[in-house]
């Protein structure tokens, strides 16, 4: 019996490992959090008995704990009750299923305490990944990754015995506006941007998706889990998410990983692994998709995946900020208080006042996202 946590239990990730622990039927989950969806955490308390489940809103953890008396969970809140999540004896992998840089505390903490990370969350090895890598090493625990393209790396890496990596190629769709230009794209509106090609995702990462920022995470992440630099990776733009990645090794060979775009795949590859285990599903039919299209990024337009680059190349602090300030845009995108284009104009302006830290702390990394976010408070007057 594999016994694992899951931070996010409630969101696209969250569900999606909670079907395939349901389909496998030898997993135990032994603790979950979410934000504030108390009605979908109940569902899965009585469902899954954990032992613990976290809530980051403490009102609604003391409304959940009065509706769950009746069992044996355990009802926490805040930071706190993540990190008591992640250190609890009982499991051994962490699902790093939340959004934004919350996730960096608790995934170290888990790493700290032994536990193995399926990770989906980007954000947290984007800001953090020169904290978490040596940590993991040090830890001797496993990093698996979730997201779909890194999944597909992992999975062309395997039995590969160390061979060397010669380049990236790693996939992106383009998102709903591919082959538009910046004018075009002046008056998108949020429901327009949450209309992904191909994936049901969660409604932050369809935006960053959208406008390319997502890719620019990805090429960072890749960096991270792989240890290749900015200029190993490159992006090429297939439009309909067939293959998830490929790798190219230094005598030319490409090993690829295709599927249908379904999250269920590397979730389980990551909870199982080595081990493939059957899964039921749709499987691609190549004598109807007939031809797969590829094309070259576009970063004129997709001023997001430029900036990325940029702040992946400088490292240090700059991932911090370009990546704080994007989830600070998106939010206010979300919430209709600013428009499509602002995003990246947020995620410029403070690329442009922030003072790079070479090295920085976990203390100085929290405080980068911090300052990140009341430079775009005073220059935009929230
Ligand atoms: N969805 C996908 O297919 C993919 C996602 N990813 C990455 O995985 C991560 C999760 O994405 P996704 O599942 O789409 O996101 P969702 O928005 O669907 O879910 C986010 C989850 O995080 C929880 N959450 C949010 N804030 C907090 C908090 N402060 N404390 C505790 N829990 C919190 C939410 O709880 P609540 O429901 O209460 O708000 C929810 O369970 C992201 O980093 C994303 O980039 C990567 C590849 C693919
Ligand atoms: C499912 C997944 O991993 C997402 O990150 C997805 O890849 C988004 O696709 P694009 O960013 O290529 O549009
Ligand atoms: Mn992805």
């Amino acid at each position: 019996m594999k016994r694992i946590a899951i931070l996010g239990s409630t969101g696209s990730i969250g569900t999606q490992t909670l079907d395939v622990v349901r389909a496998n039927g030898d997993i135990e989950v032994v603790g979950i959090a979410a934000g504030r969806n108390i009605d979908a955490l109940e569902s899965q308390i009585r469902e899954f008995s954990p032992k613990i489940c976290g809530v980051w809103d403490e009102e609604k953890a003391k409304e959940l704990a009065v509706r769950v008396a009746d069992t044996d969970t355990k009802i926490v809140s805040g930071m706190e009750g993540l990190l008591e999540i992640a250190v609890m004896e009982g499991y051994e992998i962490l699902v790093t299923a939340v959004v934004g840089m919350i996730g960096i505390r608790p995934t170290m903490a888990a790493i700290e305490a032994g536990k193995d990370i399926a990770l989906a969350n980007k954000e947290t090895l984007v800001t953090a990944g020169h904290l978490i890598i040596p940590l993991v090493k040090e830890k001797k625990v496993r990093l698996l990754p979730v997201d779909s393209e890194h999944s597909a790396i992992f999975q062309c890496l395997n039995g590969e015995h160390g061979n060397k990596i010669e380049k990236i190629l790693l996939t992106a769709s383009g998102g709903p506006f591919r082959g538009w230009t910046r004018e075009q794209m002046k008056n998108v509106q949020v429901e327009d941007a949450l209309k992904h090609p191909n994936w049901s995702m969660g409604a932050k990462i369809t935006i960053d998706s959208s406008t390319m920022v997502n890719k620019g995470l990805e090429v960072m992440e890749a960096k991270w889990l792989f240890d290749v630099g900015m200029d190993d990776v490159q992006v090429v733009v297939q439009p309909k998410s067939v293959i998830h990645s490929m790798v190219q090794f230094e005598d030319g060979a490409v090993m690829a990983q295709l599927g249908t775009p379904d999250m269920k795949l590397p979730i389980q590859y990551a909870l199982y692994y080595p081990e493939r285990r059957p899964m039921k599903g749709d499987r691609l039919d190549f004598w109807s998709m007939k031809e797969i299209i590829f094309d070259k990024p576009d970063y004129e337009n997709f001023r997001g995946l430029a900036l990325a680059r940029d702040a992946g190349k400088a490292g240090g602090s700059v991932p911090v900020v370009f990546n704080a300030a994007n989830e600070f845009a998106v939010a206010k995108f979300l919430g209709k208080k600013i428009s499509y284009l602002e995003i990246t104009d947020m995620i410029e302006a403070a690329m442009e006042h922030h003072k790079k830290i070479a090295h920085p702390s976990l203390d100085e990394v929290l405080d980068a996202e911090a300052e990140t976010y009341e430079f775009l408070k005073k220059q935009w007057n929230f």
